[in-house]
């Protein structure tokens, strides 16, 4: 800027600088887009955002072309973005969002623009038109976010509609900005009032970037934290998570001196399983179990997991041994009843169980390997029963008595 000269930032200035925000925008999430490729809902906002460049670049046009495309089409094209961000915005929380009423409200407001720019030329109706369609987006945003959001995605869903209700205010406020009476229906000659809108647009529109950053990233940590505890083929706690959070609840019990009962249980003759029908079939058996050890588990606190190939453990903080050894001839008895029905076979499955009881001191792995070894004896002794530790040390102590 020239020594002495003042800053003049008019509205083709801004309109400039929003278009190379929006194009920075769209190549800043495209980009993210091909790493995080699998992301369904980056997919849908990257495709709304390079659709508002587009809208904003046909709108910058807007001496140059025909007014039909800068100003209908353009400004259709920043509506059907908004509509796509309310889209992705479903997508991320899990709504099963109809595109239909945000689909007529983008026609409605094609027809609002077309009519004031041919029938009733009237820039100021334009401008109350389009700041009152994304008011009502960013409120619904904002809506979505705050009712639907899942306590994992919480935090970013908040601080996301803390944006999106700001960016609606604004845009409530700024329908009532008084245009440049000179301006002959020309919005690059709007005046300062609407200029000084136009920067603070340009402060929403990048903030409301970063809350969408900030969703995804969020969603990913969760997703992340989840893969890295559970068991991809049946959806429970996978042997590393069992064994931290195992011992974190016996450490509890313990402290509170209430009992703690850990049961293990190993599927009979699984290998013939798989032999017979194929691995996918012992795949769809070992979903099937997890069925039935979800049904039959309805014990608080309860920690199921997939300890191994075809071995489960059940962590049952609070049950005394008389329980623990309930709820494993519970599932004993589910099993052995229930057959896996893959595609048109029925699959008998049996297993073997054992069942081992907290003492003071025990650390969780001990109690895993006690409770293994319990499993062992019942495979030793037949398979499709249940064994529990404790018997086993009354009678390892009953036979030592016998043998004084
Ligand atoms: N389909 C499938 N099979 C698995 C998976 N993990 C381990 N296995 C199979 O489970 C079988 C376990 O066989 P074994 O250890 O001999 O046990 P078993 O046949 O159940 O015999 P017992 O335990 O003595 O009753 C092996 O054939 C493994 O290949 C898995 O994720 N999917």
């Amino acid at each position: 800027m020239a020594p002495g000269r003042p800053m003049h930032l008019d509205i083709p200035t801004l309109t400039l600088v929003s278009l190379l925000m929006g194009i920075g925008a769209s190549i800043g999430f495209t980009s993210l887009m091909t790493v995080l490729h699998t992301q369904v809902v980056l997919r849908i906002w990257v495709a709304g955002i390079w659709i508002s460049t587009l809208g904003v670049i046909l709108i910058g046009l807007r001496n140059h072309i025909p007014d039909l495309l800068s100003i209908v089409v353009g400004n259709g094209l920043l509506v059907s973005s908004n509509m796509l961000t309310l889209k992705g915005i479903s997508v991320h929380l899990g709504l099963p969002l109809r595109l239909r009423w945000p689909a007529a409200l983008v026609v409605a407001y094609c027809f609002c623009m077309a009519w004031f720019a041919y029938v009733t030329p009237n820039l100021g109706a334009r401008l109350l038109a389009g700041s009152l369609q994304a008011m009502a987006f960013n409120f619904a945003y904002a809506y979505l976010l705050l009712r639907f959001s899942e306590p994992a995605i919480r935090i970013s869903c908040r601080i996301a509609a803390a944006v999106m209700i700001c960016n609606g205010t604004f845009y409530m406020l700024r329908a009532f900005v008084p245009l440049d009476p000179n301006s002959s229906q020309d919005i690059m000659l709007a005046g300062t009032p609407v200029a000084a809108t136009y920067v603070i647009g340009i402060l929403t529109g990048l903030a409301s970037y970063f809350a969408l950053l900030q969703l995804i990233t969020e969603r990913l940590m969760v997703d992340l934290r989840q893969a890295a505890h559970t068991d991809g083929l049946t959806g429970l706690l996978n042997r590393s998570a069992i064994v931290a959070e195992g011992r974190a609840s016996l450490e509890r019990c313990l402290q509170r001196e209430q009992p703690f009962a850990l049961l293990i249980f190993d599927l009979d003759h699984f290998k013939q399983i798989n032999d017979r029908w194929g691995h996918d079939a012992g795949d769809a058996v070992l979903r099937h179990v997890t069925t039935i050890l979800r049904e039959v588990t309805d014990w608080p606190g309860s920690l199921a997991a997939r300890y191994g190939g075809e071995e489960f453990v059940l962590a049952l903080p609070g049950a005394d041994h008389g329980q623990g050894l309930a709820v494993a001839e519970r599932l004993r008895q589910a099993l052995a009843y229930s057959h896996a029905r893959i595609g048109s076979q029925d699959i008998p499955v049996t297993a073997s169980i054992g069942v081992a009881m907290a003492r003071p001191g025990v650390r969780f792995e001990q109690l895993v390997r006690q409770a293994d070894e319990a499993m062992y004896r019942t495979k030793f002794d037949g398979r499709n029963g249940v064994s529990s530790a404790e018997m086993d040390d009354l009678r390892l102590a009953e036979a030592g008595d016998s043998r004084c």
